[in-house]
């Protein structure tokens, strides 16, 4: 199995860098520059960029980057992807300067998500000045946040994700869109090797876009409540109101980002042990608050 250290980055396709770039700096309270590619790196921290966003002619999600500690970890996932007969390619001296990394793997999960296990991240160690004044973002040694992904092909999906990736399972629900006579779709939670609750969660449904969500963290409440200004600001859909969630305790809202999936945006996630922690389906999303219903009125709002 690999040892999968965090998520790195996330890769973005957009129609409109400008918008993006509006955004990044005027909502999210992230630094900006311009990638090799002519897209646009958003900065959260230290490093050059946890958002790439390339131009071209969707609006959707592109890839997941995922980090391992260094060469040897870097050539034993290689090893795994081998042995669990996963196709990969590595990715070349463009590819790598893109990315800002030393080497990358580029390969599918069974439901058709691209993701790119990378080691060695180049930085040039900048200090992070938000331009809306945010005091820092949560990142470090437990990654950008979580990705949660469609995976059409659920079980599968999750088994190369235990069996090949070497995440564990956290928890699960299951989700009951038309109420508890009706269908029920799966969402499963995993964590990789940090103590972040969740690096990427499985999401038994079809998302156009290619991502449910991208979360990312701050240091405190005050963050939190900045940022929904900002949202209202900038006339950015809303797609949740603010609530805390059940598993991992995160206090936080959700908007639609220019790619057409959501950024949930909170503080107070739970840093797990992962020794002490017991594996557990929940039944309520949230301990308090998150309205995901105000998302079509705000969503239609925005196209009128
Ligand atoms: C349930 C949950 C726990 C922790 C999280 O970080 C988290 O994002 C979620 C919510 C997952 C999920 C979603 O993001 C899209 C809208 C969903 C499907 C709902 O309408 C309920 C659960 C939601
Ligand atoms: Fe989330």
């Amino acid at each position: 199995m690999m040892d999968i250290r965090g998520l790195a980055y996330v890769v973005a396709e957009s129609t409109d860098l400008p918008r993006w770039k509006n955004f990044a700096e005027g909502v999210l309270g992230m630094m900006t520059a311009p990638a090799p590619d002519g897209g646009l790196y958003v900065r959260m921290d230290e490093r050059q960029f946890r958002f790439a966003v390339q131009s071209g002619a969707r609006d959707a999600y592109v890839a997941s980057g995922w980090e391992v500690a260094g060469q040897p970890a870097f050539e034993a996932a290689l090893a795994v992807l081998q042995a669990a007969g996963v196709a990969y390619t590595l990715g070349d001296a463009a590819l790598c300067k893109q990315r800002c990394v030393q080497q990358v793997a580029i390969f599918q999960d069974p439901s058709g998500n691209r993701h790119e296990v990378v080691w060695g991240f180049q930085s040039d160690f900048a200090h992070f000045a938000s331009p809306a004044g945010v005091s820092r973002f949560v990142t470090g040694n437990i990654g950008m946040g979580h990705t949660v992904l469609p995976a059409a092909e659920f079980e599968k999906t999750v088994a190369f994700f235990k069996d090949v990736m070497g995440f564990g399972l956290a928890d699960l629900f299951n989700f009951k869109p038309a109420g508890d006579a009706g269908p029920s779709l799966p969402i499963h939670f995993f964590h990789c090797n940090n103590g972040r609750h969740h690096s990427l969660a499985l999401a038994g449904f079809p998302v156009d876009s290619g991502c449910v969500h991208v979360m990312v963290e701050v240091e405190n409440m005050p963050e939190v409540g900045r940022a929904i200004d900002r949202m209202f600001a900038h006339k950015v859909p809303q797609t949740a109101t603010l609530g805390q969630h059940t598993n991992d305790k995160v206090t936080s809202f959700y908007m639609r980002a220019p790619s057409n999936f959501d950024v949930e945006f909170g503080y107070g996630g739970a840093v797990i042990d992962w020794q002490e922690h017991i594996a557990h389906e929940f039944t309520r999303v949230s301990l308090w608050g998150h309205d995901f219903s105000v998302s079509a009125k705000s969503l239609t709002e925005e196209k009128a």
